[in-house]
């Protein structure tokens, strides 16, 4: 199975991720809750020797969906085979996978929210009957089939639950939505990665990338490495807090996590926008950007901030974004929407 084309092509990006990845469930720093659930359902699962229901991992990206599926086909104790939304593009690729898979197996579909939906309705008897209902040839000869399947779990992964189906939504037993991560967990992170990366980094260290990491351990362990980078050349071998104030600020991370792209998105909202509403189709053209990224990847730490704010009528900045710029509100009616904003910190 392996120089199955669909099984191979997993995105490239996560590659730069496989070195600092949590084998086990023990490893996984934070994310309690769905842990703490995982590990119930995982154990129920192995006592009854059945397959697990069918889990779905929503949240941003960088906090660990991917991770987490491997862990529990790994915890599990069973094979797991990995492929993506957009990869699968006609209901046969979908079945031949399906097919392909071994008693209990997971199979884990990154980006789920992007299946063609002639793909997704295969998957609704699969998810549910553990069945594949298939048309064999064409006009008044065709005739459907129905093939058992053996029983797998599912593992869904979407940065976008909003943009699932309902009924597909609805098959997933275990729904888990992953949070970003305190400063402290990031610490572990970061800590722990530094070990596995053959570094040496104290407290101050650690603290420092952990809060400029957006909370989220791929962007601390990212982090990590350009701070590992300068601490090298500077013939440290530990990274001090100094040490990575100094690489993250020529890296142009702000105090509190903020890169240039999150800058220059404020930006526009205040210098072009007054302060918004200003729509997101709006601000994607005027960066440069995938609306996309704009959602997917700026906008939720900025939120969780509350530096921004997303409205009906559009995205503002609220009086923390402006602070945080350094400038002034402006005193005008869209303050009043906002006011509630807990200030003065
Ligand atoms: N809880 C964690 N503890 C330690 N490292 C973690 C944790 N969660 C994620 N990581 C690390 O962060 C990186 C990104 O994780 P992962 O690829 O699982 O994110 P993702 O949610 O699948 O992202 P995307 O939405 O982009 O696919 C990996 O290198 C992984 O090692
Ligand atoms: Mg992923």
């Amino acid at each position: 199975m392996t120089d199955n084309p669909i099984l191979t092509s997993t995105r490239q990006a996560e590659d730069a991720d496989a070195a600092l990845r949590p084998k086990m469930l023990a490893e996984f720093v934070g994310q309690a809750g769905a842990k703490d659930n995982l590990r119930v359902f995982i154990e129920s699962a192995k006592s009854r020797r059945e397959a697990m229901d069918h889990v779905l991992f929503f949240g941003p990206p960088g906090l660990g969906k991917t991770t987490l599926a491997q862990i529990v086909a790994r915890e599990l104790g069973v094979g797991f085979r990995s492929t993506s939304g957009p990869v699968i593009a006609k209901a046969g690729d979908l079945a031949a996978l399906l097919t392909n898979l071994e008693h209990g197996d997971v199979l884990f579909i990154d980006e789920i929210h992007r299946l063609n939906p002639v793909v997704e309705e295969v998957l609704y008897p699969a998810m549910e009957d553990r069945a594949l209902d298939l048309i064999i040839g064409e006009g008044p000869s065709a005739r459907s089939v129905r093939i058992d399947l053996p029983p797998f779990t599912l593992i869904g992964a979407t940065t976008r639950q909003g943009l699932l189906q309902t009924p597909l939504r609805d098959r997933f037993g275990i729904p888990v939505r992953l949070q970003f991560y305190s400063v402290e967990e990031l610490e572990h992170v970061v800590t722990r990665g530094a070990g596995l990366l053959g570094i040496g980094i104290d407290k101050g260290g650690a603290t420092e990338i952990a809060r400029r990491a957006r909370g989220t351990p791929r962007v601390a362990g990212r982090l990590m490495r350009r701070v590992r980078d300068f601490a090298h050349v500077a013939g440290s071998d530990v990274i001090t807090r100094r040490i990575a104030d100094e690489s993250l600020t020529r890296l142009e991370v702000d105090a509190i996590g903020l890169d240039a792209q999150d800058r220059r998105y404020l930006h526009m909202i205040a210098d072009i926008y007054k302060g918004g509403p200003v729509g997101v189709e709006t601000l994607a053209a005027g960066l440069s950007e995938p609306r996309d990224t704009i959602e997917e990847v700026i906008e939720p730490y900025l939120i969780q901030l509350g530096l921004v704010a997303r409205t009906a009528r559009g995205r503002c900045l609220n009086d923390r974004g402006w602070t945080h710029l350094g400038l002034t509100p402006p005193d005008g009616p869209q303050g009043g929407l906002f006011d509630s904003d807990q200030s003065a910190d």
